[in-house]
């Protein structure tokens, strides 16, 4: 049977089942909320002076919290109830600072704590950021780019406003409730048990709603994040939509997914609106039974009517501080598993060097395999490459060919050290590739992929990304050569043009171009290309072709290549097959080989 009913033609989004799963499931919670907490505590106990400052803030503005309503209670009783009118001005005046005072501390509690959980967060961001360009391409391979945005823009928030706020909540909270409950115990113990008396239904009161919020606020997130994942498919896919006409299906699914998320905006809307309604009740009744109790109390002399209004008063200040502690629990919780899942991207290992003798080495670009084996799951049934030996000389360009899935990339994966060899050897220069520092390796090493990845900046900047000091001159020098300067004369703002994400606005052809172009700026010793299969029309090929050779003019180059032509004029010929170097050497060994070499060529020739 469904739990709520359909107003407004709704249908009802949870049901009594939904509820007692969910109250299986639990909250996203931690699970070593002590070792994240001491984490977090270390980063923040940096500003410890900042911190301590904060918390006596916070224990001042509990105390004239208290104070206030004490204050008018003693006013009636002393002052008004006596007609002593001659010190009532004066104790207004300490009234009217004691809550000036109040707001200052509370503004100044603020303003401090929310310095620092920002420069608590900016330096968990920056070391997570930091962490993250450490860390081995396997790392990234393992998880979805989704995830770890996520990581570090939902998570971190979560932190932050945690931080900002949580802290001095639970901390005043506690304060305002002991404080509370120690004066009404001290002025009345009779009135303290009418007051609290509200204490259990609130708290029921407060499960029953937060219960189902907490289950439809969860919904809710998941339908915004389908929503959003939709639209963002949508709008990146929007050739392919518009291609294959499928812009109607694409609405018809937008507006499921849409319809899910308004009617779970409206009863989240609905229930967390009760909140305030029912807490505002239940004051009220409150209010009412100590007005009446302490009345009669009052009749036969127990308490005095100033005694009356501090209860009244300390009874509506009870109540903030129980329903900020049961509100702040669930966020708090899930901050501290957000943190935890920052924690263990930290903790993740980092791409160490071992030795960084070689720190300097300028590659001349010898390349060795020495009965090399790779796999990049270890439970993978067969190794992705397996037993490949090979030498190129400095200088050399050694084309790879072979289907797809034969391990052209990975070879060329394994040169740039993205991955460790699980047997075997690759020597640079007669130095095992582990033995040279990373940054040594990669900084003298070129990617030109057939896609290549252009980001959000100028052409020249992109460039430049190359080699961050190369001058303008160098710059231009470098797309003369790659034949990108005509096209990049053209372009609007000329090499001050800025690309969008990924070169959205110029042809793949120029992208290539402009990739070949950064690798020039480079200089590289070695040589990594990925010739791209897609049609470009012949003129930009052909400028392609004589930017890529004057690129590997005097460069150990390994070339996946995908033309007869650039295979023809590659001093050696690789052919992979299943993760196995089949066949290699010159045009003409292979050719009297009459291997697969010999038969790819003929059937080319076909
Ligand atoms: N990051 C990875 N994690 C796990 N397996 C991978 C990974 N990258 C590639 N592989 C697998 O390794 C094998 C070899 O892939 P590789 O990309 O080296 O082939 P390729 O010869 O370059 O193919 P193509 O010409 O299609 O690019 C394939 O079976 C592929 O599925």
């Amino acid at each position: 049977m469904n739990f709520i009913r359909k107003p407004f033609g709704y249908e009802p989004i949870v049901t009594k089942e939904d509820l007692k799963k969910d109250n299986k499931k639990k909250i996203d919670k931690p699970s070593d909320w002590k070792g994240v907490l001491t984490r977090i505590w270390k980063l923040v106990d940096e500003q410890r002076f900042l911190l301590i400052i904060v918390l006596l803030m916070v224990v001042a503005s509990s105390a004239l919290a208290l104070l206030g309503p004490y204050m008018i209670g003693v006013i009636i009783d002393e002052y008004i109830t006596k007609a002593k009118f001659a010190g009532l001005a004066k104790m207004i005046g300490i009234l009217v600072f004691v809550y000036v005072f109040l707001s200052v501390t509370m503004y100044l509690q603020s303003y401090w704590m929310i310095g620092i959980s920002q420069q608590t967060i900016y330096r968990l961001r920056t070391g997570l950021f930091n962490h993250l360009q450490k860390l081995p391409i396997s790392f990234f391979d393992k998880r979805q780019h989704g995830e770890l945005m996520s990581r570090m823009t939902n998570d971190i928030e979560n932190v932050s406003q945690t931080l900002n706020s949580s802290f001095i909540q639970v901390f005043s909270s506690i304060l305002t409730l002991v404080g509370t409950t120690v004066v009404m115990l001290m002025l009345s113990p009779l009135l303290t048990f009418i007051t609290l008396t509200i204490v259990p239904f609130m708290y029921f009161a407060m499960r029953w709603i937060t219960k189902r919020t907490s289950k439809l606020f969860k919904e809710q997130q998941k339908a915004v994040g389908d929503l959003n994942g939709m639209i963002e498919e949508t709008i990146s896919g929007q050739r392919i939509v518009k291609a294959f006409s499928q812009e109607s299906r694409m609405l018809e699914e937008f507006s499921v997914k849409s319809d899910r998320l308004k009617k779970t905006g409206f009863w989240a809307l609905i229930y967390s609106g009760f909140i305030p309604k029912v807490m505002n009740l239940l004051n009220n009744v409150s209010f009412t039974l100590v007005a009446a109790a302490g009345g009669i109390l009052a009749f036969y002399g127990y308490v005095s009517i100033g005694e009356i209004v501090i209860f009244t008063e300390y009874a509506r200040q009870f109540t903030r501080p129980l329903n900020d502690l049961a509100n702040q629990f669930n966020t708090v919780l899930s901050a501290i598993a957000g943190a935890e899942r920052v924690f263990a991207i930290i903790d993740e290992k980092t791409e160490v060097d071992a030795a960084m003798d070689n720190k300097n080495y300028k590659l001349k670009g010898n390349v060795t395999f020495e009965n090399v084996t790779f796999q990049y799951n270890q439970d993978e049934e067969s190794p992705t490459i397996q037993h490949v030996s090979f030498h190129v000389e400095a200088g050399q360009t050694a084309a790879l060919l072979g289907a797809t899935g034969a391990g052209k990339t990975t070879i060329m994966q394994l040169l740039a050290r993205f991955y460790e060899v699980n047997e075997g050897k690759i020597l640079i220069d007669n130095i095992p590739i582990d033995k040279l520092p990373r940054q040594t390796l990669r900084s003298q090493t070129a990617f030109v992929l057939q896609d290549p990845f252009l980001f959000e900046m100028t052409v020249r900047e992109n460039i430049r990304y190359g080699k961050l000091n190369a001058t303008d001159e160098e710059v231009l020098e470098a797309a003369k050569e790659a034949n990108a300067h005509e096209f990049i004369k053209k372009l609007p703002n000329g090499y001050d043009t800025v690309l969008t994400a990924d070169g959205g606005e110029i042809s793949q052809g120029q992208k290539q171009l402009l990739s070949i172009a950064r690798a020039l700026v480079a200089d590289p010793a070695l040589l990594l290309l990925d010739e791209a299969t897609s049609s470009i029309d012949t003129v930009t090929e052909l400028k392609i072709q004589e930017a890529l050779e004057r690129l590997m003019q005097g460069r150990t180059s390994f070339v996946i290549a995908h033309r007869l032509n650039t295979v023809q004029k590659a001093d050696l010929v690789f052919v992979m097959e299943g993760g196995e170097l089949v066949e290699s050497g010159s045009q003409e060994e292979l050719v009297k080989q009459k291997g697969r070499y010999y038969n790819m060529l003929n059937n080319s020739k076909k």
